[in-house]
């Protein structure tokens, strides 16, 4: 197992990355000092399949596990579910000694966490994450949170795990689909923090296709050494933080105004690194070339690269909720060259006219 430490002032936790770890997760919970109840949130497709080994591992190491299943999808990253969970939890009789620990991908991940940091005002929790976003992103870094109707991530609250354990193992059951939304957070610490790691993935396109084990665990062990690196400098996002938001400004509103069925996250966040390696070079940044490398990369890879056909006033309005924005400017991230990064200012009428332009 590689093992990364995140050194935070609130809390240090480190991040477990390699094969078969499902079943000494268990102990790991023990090792860092947890106890009582576990509530293991997961989901339909994920719990039949991995659920066992960690209730069984739980039990082994003297834990109490309940499980408890919320919706399948980016539709019920809501408070309804959240809700739903919270009843369980009380039902359950999880007091403030108890834990949970999210198994599942990004979207479990998150509601689960955000439901560890209100419940009881805080209660400790793992990320075990099983979908390759989720352990390249998602699980390390502790934003947590639901979706309002009105947008993505509203509402939510920065709150550490205690452990992150990425059995990379389990994605040999994540769809192909799902398993190439993950590669996009990937190409996105190459494009703007890694110009090694975006060579790296430009030549071994069929490792990657493949899912060879070797090279997934290199990678995801870079990408969560390169999202630590930035978590331990800015926790909440006062400044280089926003870095990780590549791609997220516009692909969020596509992922919105999608209604969260034509893309999933990974793809409207691969749209949205293409629309913003163009804005880039506009702005002088890169070259065309630099954006011809995004752009085949993430085609290579199978990510959609076109953006959906949207009004406007529809992606101004979507825009305009995003979190960086700053009395009606949004702080967007450029990529300078490839491997660095630039903050620039635009408004959101600008980003929507100069994306809707484009077509
Ligand atoms: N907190 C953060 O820093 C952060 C970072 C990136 C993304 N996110 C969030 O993560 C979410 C996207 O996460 P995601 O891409 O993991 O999607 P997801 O959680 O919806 O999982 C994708 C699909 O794969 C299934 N699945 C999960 N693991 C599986 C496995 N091992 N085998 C078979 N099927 C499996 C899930 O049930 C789901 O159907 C979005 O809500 C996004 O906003 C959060
Ligand atoms: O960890 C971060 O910081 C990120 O921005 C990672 C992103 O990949 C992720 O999608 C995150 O949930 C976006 O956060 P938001 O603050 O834009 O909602
Ligand atoms: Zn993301």
């Amino acid at each position: 197992m590689k093992t990364i430490t995140i050194q935070l002032d609130s809390h240090s936790y480190d991040i477990g990355i390699g094969e078969g770890l499902l079943s000494g997760i268990g102990a790991a919970c023990k090792a860092v000092g947890l106890a009582g109840v576990a509530a293991v949130v997961s989901n339909p497709t994920v719990a039949p399949l991995y659920a066992d080994q960690v209730v069984s591992s739980l039990q082994e190491a003297g834990f109490t596990p309940v499980t408890i299943e919320i919706p399948d999808g980016e539709e019920y990253k809501t408070s309804a579910t959240l809700n739903g969970v919270y009843d369980r939890l009380i039902e359950a009789g999880l007091d403030r000694r108890s834990f949970i620990v999210a198994l599942g991908g990004g979207v479990v991940g998150d509601l689960a966490g955000f439901a560890a940091a209100t419940f009881l005002r805080g209660i400790p929790f793992v990320q075990v994450p099983t979908t390759l976003l989720a352990q390249v992103d998602s699980s390390v870094g502790g934003k947590t949170g639901i979706d309002h109707p009105l947008g993505k991530n509203l509402i939510g609250a920065f709150y550490q795990p205690h452990l992150v354990l990425a059995d990379v193992s389990t994605l040999k059951t994540l769809s192909d689909r799902h398993y190439r939304a993950g590669l996009a957070e990937v190409i996105k610490y190459g494009v703007v923090l890694d110009a090694e790691l975006f060579t790296l993935l430009e030549t071994k396109i069929d490792g990657l296709l493949k899912r060879d084990p070797q090279l997934l665990g290199r990678v995801i062990a870079r990408c969560c050494e390169i999202k630590a690196w930035v978590v331990e400098q800015d926790e909440r996002e006062g400044g280089l933080r926003a870095v990780l938001n590549y791609g997220h400004t516009l692909g969020h509103a596509f992922e919105t105004l999608s209604g969260y069925r034509d893309l999933v996250h990974g793809e409207a966040v691969a749209i949205g690194m293409i629309q913003a390696a163009v804005l880039s070079q506009r702005e002088g940044y890169c070259t065309t070339s630099d954006v011809e490398r995004i752009t085949t990369l993430i085609q290579l890879l199978g990510l959609p690269t076109e953006a959906p056909v949207v009004s406007v006033e529809d992606l101004v309005r979507s825009l305009a909720k995003d979190k960086k924005n700053r009395s009606g400017t949004l702080q967007f991230i450029c990529n300078q060259g490839i491997g660095s990064y630039a903050f620039h200012q635009f408004t959101p009428a600008q980003l929507a006219e100069a994306c809707c332009s484009g077509r």
